[in-house]
Parts: structure tokens; C-alpha cells; sequence
């Protein structure tokens, strides 16, 4: 099997960087977006249950901050396969050394790299380029019982957006900042 998957642990505990180690030959090349067995160590297990692909028309457009509570939490494994976007992981896990501390991270086409975000944390983007376009892998089905959400611009997160917001659904303009009192999502 071979290890193609190259693993780096970010600032936030359990969120990795997953970079495809793509190799060359005259006829072009080859990589491992995903592989079970590499992954088992992070995923704890827990098997694919359903990928989505994300098309952002516009740059400047936002989505986000979405996680879904248990039983539903997942893991979520996110892959930008064309333009580029600034990715954002915000910590909600109660207990976690870094309880809402959040990361950016910028993905790109063809940079070969993944974000993997475990339960009990949320991912939002932005897209930088017209026709931005994710790909995401989830652990769990889609509950929409389940979801829950945080404001992007929430005051207590401090996430820096590279550009003015162009496009923001309805329902993630109507999150509501965290609550003072808010003490995390036991995962
Ligand atoms: C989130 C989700 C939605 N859907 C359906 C519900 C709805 O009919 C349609 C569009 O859903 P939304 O408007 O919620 O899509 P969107 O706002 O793009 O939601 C996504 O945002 C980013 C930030 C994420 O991290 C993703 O996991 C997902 O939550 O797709 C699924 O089938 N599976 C899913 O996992």
C-alpha cells in the first residue's frame, strides 16, 4: 500500500493538514486524495459516509460556520479542487486546550492538500477566486436535526476575512454570536 498521505498536525489538536504526496511521470501524474487505512489512525475508524462538492460562483463568497452536534458529529475532510479559498477551523470541543481558538488556512487547486476537522469543530470559507470549488468527505450522514452554526464574524472569534463577504446564505446570517456563558460541545 505505501504511505501517500503526509500528515501535519495544525495548532488545533486533531485538525491536520493531509497532503497528497503526487508523483510524476512522462504521462503526468498520479495521488491519493483518501485512503481508509492511512486514515484510520485520525478517523478512529469511523468510514466515509458522504461527499458533497461546493461551487462558489463569486469570489468573496462565505460559508460557514457549520458542525453538526452528536450523534451526528463528524469528521469532515475538505479539499478545494479548483481557485483557492481561505479555510477557517474554529474549536468548539468543551475542555479543548484550544477552545475557541480558530485556524486559517488557504487551499488551493493545486496545492494537494486537505483539511481534516474532527467533531466538535466547525469549518467555514471564503472563496478568493470566482468558481471556487470544494469537495468534502463526512464520517456521518446529513441530519439537518443535527447542524448547528456560528456567526463568521462572530466578536469572539476575531476571524480575520481576507475580502469584503460578497455572498452569505440566510441561514448563516442568521446564526447568533456565542453566548458569554457558552461553554463548548461535549463530543
Ligand atoms: C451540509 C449538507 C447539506 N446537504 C443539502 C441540504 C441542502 O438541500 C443543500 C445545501 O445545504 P447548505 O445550504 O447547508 O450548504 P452549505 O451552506 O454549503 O453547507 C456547507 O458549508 C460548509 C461550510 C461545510 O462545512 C459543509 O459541511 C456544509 O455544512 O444540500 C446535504 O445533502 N448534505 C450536507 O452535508
Amino acid at each position: 500500500m505505501g504511505t501517500q498521505l503526509q500528515l501535519n498536525q495544525t495548532s488545533i489538536q486533531g485538525v491536520f493538514e493531509v497532503r497528497s504526496l503526487r508523483g510524476q511521470d512522462k504521462r503526468g501524474s498520479f495521488a491519493r486524495w483518501f485512503c481508509q487505512q492511512e486514515l484510520d489512525q485520525l478517523l478512529l475508524g469511523k468510514a466515509i459516509r458522504q461527499i458533497n462538492h461546493s461551487v462558489n460562483t463569486n469570489a468573496g463568497v462565505v460559508r460557514g460556520l457549520h458542525f453538526q452536534y452528536p450523534p451526528a458529529a463528524e469528521y469532515k475532510l475538505v479539499r478545494c479542487i479548483r481557485g483557492e479559498v481561505m479555510d477557517f477551523v474554529v474549536d468548539l470541543r468543551a475542555g479543548s486546550t484550544t477552545f475557541l481558538q480558530h485556524l486559517g488556512i488557504r487551499l488551493r487547486e493545486y496545492d494537494d492538500l486537505m483539511l481534516l476537522i474532527p467533531p466538535g469543530c466547525a469549518h467555514g470559507f471564503q472563496a478568493l477566486v470566482d468558481n471556487s470549488q470544494l469537495l468534502y468527505l463526512h464520517t456521518s450522514d446529513y441530519q439537518p436535526g443535527f447542524e448547528g452554526g456560528c456567526r463568521i464574524d462572530d466578536p469572539c472569534l476575531k476571524i480575520q476575512l481576507p475580502m469584503p463577504i460578497s455572498t452569505l446564505s440566510e441561514r448563516d446570517a442568521s446564526f447568533v454570536s456565542l453566548a458569554p456563558d457558552f461553554n463548548g460541545i461535549y463530543v
